[in-house]
């Protein structure tokens, strides 16, 4: 079977222009692939490049180098790499997620709408979609009393919560999640780890960066990490 993801001879650099305009290369020619239903997990040191792959993969960053190849159920096999940006949207709404180690929220948008708004972006009505989010807090264990409001006040394991939870409620084909459970309780991990594999279950692929290899390590289905 192909791989929904692979990743070939990936190379990524910074240049520090508020240093001394030195170059860095985190990303050198890295390769690797996941398959649908897969669980591969990333891990190694800080700082050796593991979020900048999840980015050069979402194309938040461009890539030096490289193919990164995706079978897209709309537009076929595609370098994400070379991909125009229209297609990049496209595919970001629909196929692929990213879960950020932080939460970026407007102020004054509820919790509730802001883990809808994925939904209301692939144009679902919102009654359905705040029906499913809804779903979703209570799964996440958000307490009722918080759906109303902005989740810019919540604690860094409510709001890493509602991070996830935007980004499986799409249903991407294939999902990046960054340090899904590092500030999280041990009962939340669980849940979260579940929400894992029902996703893997509906044919999700998921990359996960993560240094958690006794806790999430041990649900992944292969782990990968950098040649020293
Ligand atoms: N936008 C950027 N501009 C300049 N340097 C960057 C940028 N993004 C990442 N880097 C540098 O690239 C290197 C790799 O960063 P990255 O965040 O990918 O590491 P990581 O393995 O995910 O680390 P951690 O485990 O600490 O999250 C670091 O030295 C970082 O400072």
């Amino acid at each position: 079977m192909q791989p929904l993801l692979e990743v070939d001879h990936l190379v990524k650099s910074f240049t520090l222009h508020l240093i001394d305009g030195r170059t860095i290369t985190p990303v050198r020619d890295v390769n690797l692939t996941v398959h649908a239903g897969e669980h591969l997990l990333i891990y190694g040191r800080s700082g050796m490049g593991k979020t900048s792959i999840l980015k050069c993969i979402y194309r938040t960053y461009i890539p030096d180098a490289g193919h990164i190849w995706f079978s897209s159920e709309q537009f076929g096999r595609i370098d994400l790499r070379l991909a125009a940006d229209d297609v990049i949207l496209h595919l970001r709404e629909r196929e692929i997620g990213f879960c950020s180690q932080f939460l970026r929220v407007l102020p004054r948008v509820s919790a509730l709408d802001t883990i809808c708004e994925p939904l209301y972006r692939q144009g679902m009505d919102r009654a359905t979609a705040r029906h499913i989010g809804q779903e979703w807090l209570e799964r996440l264990g958000i307490a009722r009393s918080l759906w109303p409001a902005s989740p810019v006040t919540f604690s860094g394991g409510e709001q890493q919560r509602i991070n996830l939870g935007r980004a499986f409620i799409a249903r991407p084909r294939l999902l990046l999640l960054d340090e899904p459970t590092a500030s999280l309780d041990e009962g939340t991990k669980r849940i979260v780890i579940e929400m894992i594999q029902a996703a893997q279950h509906d044919g999700t692929a998921i990359i996960s960066v993560s240094h958690d290899l006794a806790g999430l390590g041990a649900y992944a289905d292969r782990k990968w990490t950098f040649n020293e």
